[in-house]
């Protein structure tokens, strides 16, 4: 098991190191880990945010996991050395165009929530996000226009190709849990999403046990957090995923709770928490290390396809919540490296 460790900046070190710690009490055979640096801190110790070294292992390791990029004091640098680059170009090199990401109630602790426990308490649902292309990728920069303004552009855009692909992905995952698919979209506005929403019912035809709906990203916003329960898999593009995923976390209870696994068509992935480098709470060691150690969980699943070992990662995190050690995010004390303790704690009893 050859996985390259990219903590990256802010929490990103910080929620790393309890997520190796889990890893460690799991004593895995074989397990060999390198690490690189990526991001903010790259670009200061290499001058690029995803040096050569780095893409060098990632791309000769079986599984990446990442923890976050960002850095305000890399905000104003050219848009392609900002950390951020490096974490869109990983996903581009690694052609992880699937982005899972499940938010699911923890029993018991559904007025974790920013919702009423009950409406919570029916979460269950996988987001699909499409990872490599859309606006995030298309051509984008800035110009004068006739009338001498300052303009800013992005173009988005997907291919047939780049929706069937992840809308196969997505119906197949579907097809194993409750056989319900939503796929967002903004149909009424965007040509993307026209294009979208029919190759979307193409590939459907494959599926026909799986109930598809179509929804417009705008109702889906507040679907969520109206009635959450009614999603199952919801399939959507980069911009949107973005997005819902970090609303879908609050439902939950934290955006520090979500994990994420990105996977192309071989069984290497790429394994990040959903949220960023958190620089406002960056060095006080209260970040709450559970999505890092959620998605460490994923890598294990998917790239390793050990499902009991991770299972029990996930079922760790869950009785250590429900135990009451919170984080400071789900108005609790518990520090970053407490709460690894007692997911390390609950492994090993
Ligand atoms: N995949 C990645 O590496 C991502 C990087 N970013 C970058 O991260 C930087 C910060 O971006 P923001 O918009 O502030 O998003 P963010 O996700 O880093 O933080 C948003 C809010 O959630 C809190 N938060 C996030 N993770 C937490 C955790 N594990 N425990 C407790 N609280 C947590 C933060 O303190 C902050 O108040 C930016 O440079 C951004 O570009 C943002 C999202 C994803
Ligand atoms: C750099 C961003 C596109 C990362 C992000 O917000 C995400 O993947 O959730
Ligand atoms: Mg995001």
């Amino acid at each position: 098991m050859h996985i390259a460790v990219l903590a990256g900046d802010g929490i990103g070190q910080e929620i790393m190191v309890e997520a190796l710690r889990v890893l460690d009490a799991l004593g895995l055979p074989d397990l060999r880990l390198d690490h690189a640096d990526v991001g903010g801190v790259a670009y200061k110790n290499h001058g690029h945010p995803l040096p050569p070294e780095t893409l060098e292992l990632v791309m000769a390791a079986d599984a990446v996991l990442f923890g976050a990029v960002g850095d305000p004091e890399c905000d104003d640098l050219e848009r392609h050395l900002r950390p951020e680059q490096a974490v869109l170009g990983l996903r581009k090199e690694m052609q992880t165009f699937a982005n899972l990401r499940p938010a699911k109630a923890f029993a018991g602790l559904e007025n974790l929530s920013a919702l009423k426990p009950d409406i919570a308490g029916a979460i269950n649902l996988l987001i699909f996000r499409e990872l490599t292309g859309d606006i995030y990728f298309g051509e984008k920069g800035q110009r004068t226009t006739d009338a001498g303004l300052r303009e800013g552009y992005d173009i988005m855009a997907y291919d047939e190709e780049e929706i069937s692909r992840i809308a196969h992905i997505a119906f197949n995952a579907a097809q194993g849990r409750r056989k319900k698919l939503c796929s967002v979209d903004k149909a009424n506005v965007l040509q993307t999403s026209v294009l979208w929403r029919a190759v979307v019912n193409e590939v459907a035809a494959d599926y026909p046990d799986v109930e598809l709906s179509h929804m417009y990203v705008d109702n889906a916003a507040m679907q969520l957090v109206r009635n959450p329960g009614q999603f199952d898999v919801m399939l959507t593009g980069n911009i949107f995923g973005d997005i819902l995923s970090d609303q879908a976390s609050m439902c939950v209870g934290s955006i520090g709770l979500l994990a994420s696994a990105s996977l192309g068509t071989g069984t290497r992935g790429l394994y990040e928490p959903i949220h960023g480098s958190a620089p406002d709470i960056a060095g006080q060691g209260i970040a709450n290390p559970s999505a890092m150690i959620l998605s460490a969980a994923m890598m294990l699943r998917h790239s390793f396809d050990m499902e009991e070992k991770a299972s029990q990662i996930e079922r760790a995190v869950a009785d250590v919540l429900q135990q009451g050690i919170l984080g400071h995010d789900l108005g609790g004390r518990a520090s970053t490296c407490e709460i690894g303790d007692a997911v390390v704690a609950r492994l090993a009893s």
